[in-house]
C-alpha cells in the first residue's frame, strides 16, 4: 500500500450520462457500465485502505439534458468525487461513437486536472474503449499502473452484428469500429491487468483480440445492490398496475419482461416477434418492455429509433395491444419494481440480447427471485451456471425463445426451483464487498510489482529541475526542412524569441544529440532550452546538456532493444541503419522503396515477443522501433506537465510523419507550407494549422495563427 494516508484511484469513464443518481437507459451510452462504476466507486470507497476515488468523465451543458452534467465537481460521499472535464462542443451531449476527435483533448484535461490536484493517483482504472484510449496514455506519461474494465467489446458486438445480417462497411461506419477496436488492442498490450466479469468473457470475448495473448486477466464479477433489488416477500400486489392497467387488459398475468437500453443488440424485435407467433403465450401471459426513456419520437436518437419503431411496427402488425406494455419513462426506483411485479405473477425476465458481454438485469432478476431466459452469447453462460435460476437460448431462434418461455412459465415447480436458486446464487456469487476485497488485493499486488521496478531502474533518478523556471510558453519544432532550410526565416525566428524571453525553445528530432548539436552550430541556432532527439527517447536540458532520468526511466518500461533487432532481424525490406543512429531506446532501419514491410505487421511481430514498442516509418525510406512510451508528443507531454504548462501554451511546428504525434489535443500544432504528403490527413483535425509559408517563416505564421506570444498569460 503507498507510503502515505490511503490508496488514490482514478477512474476513467468518458460516455453517457454520469451523476450521483444515474438515469440509467436514458439512451444507448447510459446503462450497465454507469451503474456499474457508480457500484464499483461506492463499495471501493467504503474500503479503509481507499483515501480517494475520482471518475473522470466528459462535461457537457446541452439543454436537453440535466444541468448537473455541466458541474465540474460532484461529490457521492466518503472520498468519492466525478470530476467532470471539457473536451469537444461543451454545449453539446455527444453520443460514444463521436467522441473519438476528442479524445486527446480529454487526455490534455486529464494531465491539466492530475496537476492542479496534490497527488498523483496510484492506479488509473479505464472502463471501456474510448476511456482505455485516454487511460493508455495518461499511463505512458505519468507511469502509472493501468487496469480495464471493456463492459463490451468492438470485436465481438460487431461479428454479433454481422450474424444478424448487417453489412460490415455499415455498422463500421455507424460504431467506429476501427478507432474502438485499436483502442481495445492497446488496453490488452499495456494495461497491468483486465478485469473481467466472467471467464466467458476471457474465453471468447477477448480471445477475438491480437493482443489478448499478452493481457493478464482477472475474473472479478460485479456485484448486485441487494437494498435495491429483493424478492416480493408478502407483497401481493404492485405499484405498478396503476400504471400498467393503461397498456394490459388483465395486468395480473404472468409477465415476459425485459429491461434494457434500446440498443440494436438487445434485440428486442425477435421477442417480440416470439411472443406475437405464439398464441399460447399471448394467451396465459403480457409482454412488457423497458426500453429506456422517451419523449417525442422526432427527439429519440437514430439508432434507438430505429429499434422502438420495429417494436411498435410488430406491436401494430399482430394486434398486440391489450397484452403489451411499452412504458414510456420510468423513475429509477420503479425498475426493482418490475422484477418484483414479474416476480408475483410468476413470470419471467428475458435477455434476448445478439450478445451479452455480461447482463446485469440478470442478477437484479435473481435478487428479485424472478427466473430468467437468456442469450446464450455472453456473460449470461456464467451468471446462469452459478444462479441456475434460468435458460440460455439461441437468440436469432426464435422457436427456442418460445419453448424456453413455455417451460418456465408453465411448468410451476421449475419456476420456484429457478427462483429459489437465483436467490440464493446471487448473493454467494456476486456482492460487491467481495468484488472491492478482491480489486483491491489485485491493486496491491501490481503496485508492489511496480515499487519493485522502481527499485530496480536507474537509481539516479532525480525530480526533474524546472529547467526553465521562467517560462509560460513553450515552442518546439522539429529541425529538418522546419526550422532549418530556409536562412532568412530562421533569422527571423530567433529575432523573435530574442524578443519573447518568457517562450522556452526547444528542437524535436529523429537526430540524437551529438548530430542535433552538429545541425544547429552549422545554422548559427543558438543552443535550444530543450532537446528532444533520437525521436522522442530522448529529453536533454540544453544548458547543461543533463538528460532527463526520468523520462529514460519512464522509456524502459516492456521495452527489449536486443528483442527487436532478434525479431526484425530476417525481414526483408529492411536494412539496419548506421551505428550513429542507433540508441539506447530507438532501432533504425532504412527501408527498401520495393519491398517496404508495414508498420502494422511489424507492430505484430513485436506483440507476438511481447515487445511493446512504436514502429515509425517517415518519408517510406526510414523506419524507427521506440519504446512504446516514446514519441515526440509524448516527450513534450511529459515535459509540460512536469513544468506544470498548460498545453494550449505550447506550439509544435513540423513537417513529416514523425512530427503528427506531437500535435493534436490542446497542443498549438503548426504544419509548415513544404510538408510531406503523410500529413495531409491532419488537415481537418482539432488546433493544427497548415501554413502557407514554408520552413521557419510557416513557423512564424503559426505564432500570427494562434497569437502566440510570451506576453500573454496562460
Ligand atoms: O430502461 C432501462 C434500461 C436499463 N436499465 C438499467 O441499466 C442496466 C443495464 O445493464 P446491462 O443489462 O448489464 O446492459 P448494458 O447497459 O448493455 O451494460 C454493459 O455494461 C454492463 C456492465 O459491465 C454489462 O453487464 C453489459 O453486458 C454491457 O453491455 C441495468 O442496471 C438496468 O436495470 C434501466 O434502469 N432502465
Ligand atoms: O453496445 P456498445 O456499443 O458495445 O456499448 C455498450 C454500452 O452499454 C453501456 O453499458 C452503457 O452504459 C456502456 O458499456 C456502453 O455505452
Amino acid at each position: 500500500m503507498p507510503d502515505h494516508e490511503g490508496l488514490y484511484i482514478l477512474m476513467l469513464s468518458i460516455h453517457g450520462r454520469i451523476c450521483g443518481t444515474p438515469e440509467l437507459g436514458v439512451d444507448a451510452d447510459t446503462g450497465g457500465q454507469v451503474g456499474y462504476v457508480l457500484d464499483e466507486m461506492r463499495a471501493l470507497a467504503r474500503d479503509p485502505r481507499v483515501a480517494r476515488i475520482d471518475l473522470l468523465t466528459r462535461r457537457f451543458s446541452d439543454p436537453a439534458t440535466h444541468p448537473i452534467y455541466g458541474e465540474a465537481r460532484e461529490s457521492l460521499g466518503s472520498g468519492a468525487r466525478i470530476i467532470r472535464l471539457s473536451a469537444g462542443p461543451s454545449q453539446k451531449y455527444l453520443q460514444k461513437e463521436r467522441l473519438w476527435d476528442y479524445l486527446d483533448t480529454f487526455v490534455d484535461g486529464a494531465l491539466q486536472f492530475i496537476r492542479s490536484e496534490n497527488r498523483i493517483p496510484d492506479i488509473i482504472h479505464s472502463h471501456y474503449a474510448d476511456a482505455g484510449y485516454v487511460g493508455v496514455r495518461l499511463s505512458r506519461l505519468l507511469g502509472i499502473p493501468l487496469i480495464h474494465t471493456g463492459h463490451s467489446l468492438g470485436r465481438d458486438k460487431r461479428e454479433r452484428l454481422i450474424a444478424a445480417g448487417r453489412k460490415a462497411e455499415s455498422i463500421d461506419r455507424q460504431f467506429r469500429f476501427s478507432r474502438r477496436i485499436a483502442a481495445e488492442e492497446a488496453v490488452l498490450s499495456e494495461a497491468s491487468a483486465i478485469l473481467t466479469s466472467t471467464r466467458q468473457e476471457v474465453d471468447k470475448q477477448y480471445a477475438l483480440y491480437e493482443n489478448a495473448a499478452q493481457a493478464h486477466f482477472v475474473v472479478l464479477p460485479p456485484g448486485v445492490d441487494l437494498r435495491r433489488f429483493s424478492r416480493p416477500g408478502r407483497q401481493r400486489s404492485s405499484p405498478l398496475l396503476p400504471s400498467l392497467r393503461r397498456f394490459l387488459e388483465a395486468p395480473r398475468k404472468p409477465a415476459i419482461l425485459a429491461i434494457a437500453r434500446p440498443d440494436e443488440r438487445k434485440n428486442f424485435q425477435r421477442l417480440v416477434e416470439a411472443y406475437a407467433t405464439a398464441p399460447d403465450l399471448r394467451e396465459q401471459a403480457n409482454l412488457i418492455l423497458v426500453m429506456g426513456q422517451r419523449d417525442r419520437f422526432e427527439q429519440i436518437p437514430h439508432g434507438a429509433r430505429g429499434v422502438i419503431e420495429s417494436v411498435l411496427r410488430t406491436v401494430d402488425d399482430y394486434d398486440l395491444y391489450g397484452q403489451v406494455a411499452l412504458p414510456k419513462h420510468h423513475e429509477p426506483e420503479e425498475i426493482p419494481e418490475y422484477y418484483r411485479y414479474a416476480a408475483i405473477y410468476k413470470g419471467v425476465f428475458v435477455n434476448p440480447a445478439l450478445t451479452e458481454p455480461f447482463g446485469l438485469t440478470l442478477l437484479e432478476a435473481a435478487a428479485s427471485g424472478l427466473p430468467v431466459v437468456a442469450t446464450r452469447h455472453g456473460g449470461p453462460q456464467d451468471i446462469i451456471r452459478y444462479c441456475r435460476n434460468g435458460i440460455l437460448v439461441d437468440p436469432l431462434n426464435i422457436g427456442e425463445m418460445q419453448d424456453a418461455l413455455r417451460q418456465m412459465l408453465f411448468d410451476r415447480r421449475r419456476w420456484q426451483r429457478a427462483s429459489r436458486a437465483g436467490l440464493m446464487g446471487v448473493r454467494r456469487v456476486y456482492s460487491w464487498e467481495a468484488h472491492a476485497r478482491r480489486y483491491l488485493a489485485e491493486v496491491e499486488r501490481i503496485l508492489r510489482r511496480q515499487r519493485k521496478q522502481l527499485r530496480r531502474e536507474s537509481a539516479a533518478r532525480q525530480g526533474v529541475r524546472r529547467a526553465l523556471p521562467t517560462a509560460d510558453h513553450l515552442l518546439i519544432s522539429d529541425i529538418d526542412n522546419t526550422l532549418i532550410g530556409d536562412p532568412a526565416g530562421l533569422a527571423a525566428l530567433i529575432e523573435w524569441l530574442g524578443e519573447h524571453p518568457r517562450v522556452a525553445f526547444g528542437v524535436a528530432t529523429g537526430r540524437n544529440l551529438k548530430q542535433t548539436m552538429e545541425v544547429l552550430a552549422a545554422h548559427q541556432v543558438p543552443r535550444p532550452d530543450i532537446c528532444i532527439t533520437d525521436v522522442g527517447t530522448r529529453i536533454v536540458y540544453g544548458n547543461t546538456l543533463h538528460e532527463d532520468q526520468d523520462w529514460a526511466a519512464h522509456l524502459h518500461y516492456r521495452w527489449w532493444r536486443e528483442g527487436v533487432l532478434q525479431t526484425l532481424a530476417e525481414i526483408p525490406g529492411l536494412r539496419l541503419q548506421e551505428k550513429p543512429a542507433q540508441s539506447t531506446f530507438k532501432v533504425s532501419y532504412y527501408v527498401d522503396p520495393k519491398r517496404p514491410p508495414t508498420a502494422k505487421d511489424l507492430q505484430q511481430r513485436l506483440h507476438q515477443q511481447r515487445i511493446a514498442a512504436h514502429v515509425v516509418l517517415s518519408h517510406t525510406r526510414y523506419l524507427d522501433v521506440l519504446p512504446i512510451r516514446a514519441s515526440k508528443g509524448h516527450a513534450i507531454r511529459f515535459l509540460a506537465f512536469r513544468w506544470g504548462l498548460p498545453l494550449h501554451a505550447v506550439l509544435t511546428a513540423g513537417d513529416s510523419g514523425n512530427d503528427a504525434d506531437m500535435m493534436g489535443g490542446e497542443i498549438c500544432g503548426v504544419v509548415v507550407g513544404n510538408h510531406s504528403p503523410e500529413l495531409h490527413g491532419l488537415r481537418d483535425r482539432h488546433h493544427i494549422y497548415f501554413a502557407s509559408a514554408c520552413h521557419a517563416w510557416g513557423i512564424l505564421e503559426g505564432i500570427q495563427h494562434y497569437h502566440f506570444s510570451g506576453d500573454l498569460h496562460v
